[in-house]
């Protein structure tokens, strides 16, 4: 059996598409372009490559785009501080800390401090909460993407088994949400879980956001299971690479013998990922100018 490979990037367009027209729309009514921030503190692989294709995309649409890149060693304060300035500022219209940050910081109390309204990640205890709760919020852009892919290939995916490995507050969390409220019967693996093999044995769906390259193997998927892998990880360059690949939590060529579809990296989840960052700063834009969205195919 060979799998069919989930083309996140032709996925990405189509929402891209119906963003960028409503950005065109925001513009003629607002008289001004949305615009979204994005903060980096330090560096970090993954962070990295998101950067790039973030300032592309929000350019290519008709949106601003502001890049604030501030050294490791930057104080609590300060970045508060930042976060602050852009919560004022009527230009920006969606705010995104990078994570991680580094190990010196106050993760939760710098997510604390962004304006529920321009949280594009769906982060803040506000936003949070109200997925919990089942109410309309911001939903972080990654989790986003997959219930969309899903959505797309199956329609409707109740009672599916559906396993997600890791339990970040950007991404295992509120997939695990999301995917609950698609009535799927939902089991969250982490680093303390026993027999991971195990459980994934038995999962219909299988998201991988966990960090760690390859980490998941072919056999240890259920034959027709479909695969979400969020991972992003940069392997170390070979000889005669300026850089190394990137590749999954997942090890795709193994899984291709064993399940029906799979996203591949990159051209998956992440390719899909900016297009729902795009659209939840288009969202944000549209309700902090106090605007009826045209359009509700977003
Ligand atoms: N494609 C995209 O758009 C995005 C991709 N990412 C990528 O997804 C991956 C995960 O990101 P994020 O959620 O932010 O990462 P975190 O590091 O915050 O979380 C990783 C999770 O994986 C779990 N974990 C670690 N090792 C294992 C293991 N051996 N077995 C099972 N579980 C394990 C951790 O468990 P524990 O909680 O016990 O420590 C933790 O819950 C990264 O590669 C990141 O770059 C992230 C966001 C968006
Ligand atoms: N607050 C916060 N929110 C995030 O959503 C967040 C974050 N921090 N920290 C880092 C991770 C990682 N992440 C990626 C998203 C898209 C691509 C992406 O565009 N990938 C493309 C392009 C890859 C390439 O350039 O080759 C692809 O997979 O096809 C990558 C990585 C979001 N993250």
């Amino acid at each position: 059996m060979s799998a069919t490979i989930i083309d996140g990037k032709a996925f990405a367009a189509g929402l891209r598409e119906r963003v960028g027209k409503l950005a065109g729309e925001f513009e003629a009514k607002a008289g001004r372009k949305a615009g979204l921030a994005v903060v980096l503190v330090g560096e970090d692989p993954a962070s990295e490559v998101y950067v790039r294709s973030k300032g592309k995309a929000t350019v290519a649409l008709g949106m601003e785009s502001f890049e604030y890149r501030l050294p490791a060693d930057t104080p609590q304060e300060e970045l508060v501080a930042m976060v602050e300035r852009l919560n004022a500022d009527p230009s920006v219209d969606g705010i995104l800390v990078q994570l991680p940050l580094p190990k010196h910081l106050d993760e939760k109390a710098v997510i604390a401090a962004v304006d529920p309204d321009k949280d594009v990640d769906g982060i803040t205890p506000t936003n949070a909460g109200r997925l919990v709760l089942g109410m309309d919020t911001l939903v972080s852009c990654t989790p986003l993407g997959c219930t969309m892919i899903l959505k797309d290939m199956l329609g409707d995916f109740s009672g599916m088994d559906a396993v997600i490995v890791g339990r970040s507050i950007l991404f295992g969390k509120p997939m695990a949400q999301l995917l609950l409220a698609e009535n799927c019967t939902v089991t969250m693996a982490h680093s303390r879980t026993r027999d991971l093999p195990g459980l994934l044995r038995r999962a219909d769906i299988v998201v991988a956001a966990v960090g760690v390259p390859e980490l998941i193997r072919g056999d240890w998927l259920k034959p027709g299971a479909i695969v979400l892998d969020g991972g992003i990880n940069r392997l170390e360059a070979g000889p005669g690479e300026a850089k190394g690949r990137l590749v999954g939590d997942v090890a795709f060529d193994e899984a291709l013998d064993h399940v029906k579809a799979i996203t591949p990296v990159p051209g998956g989840v992440g390719a899909t990922t900016i297009a729902v960052l795009m659209r939840n700063t288009i969202v944000a834009a549209y309700r902090n100018e106090g605007l009826d969205l045209p359009d509700d195919t977003l």
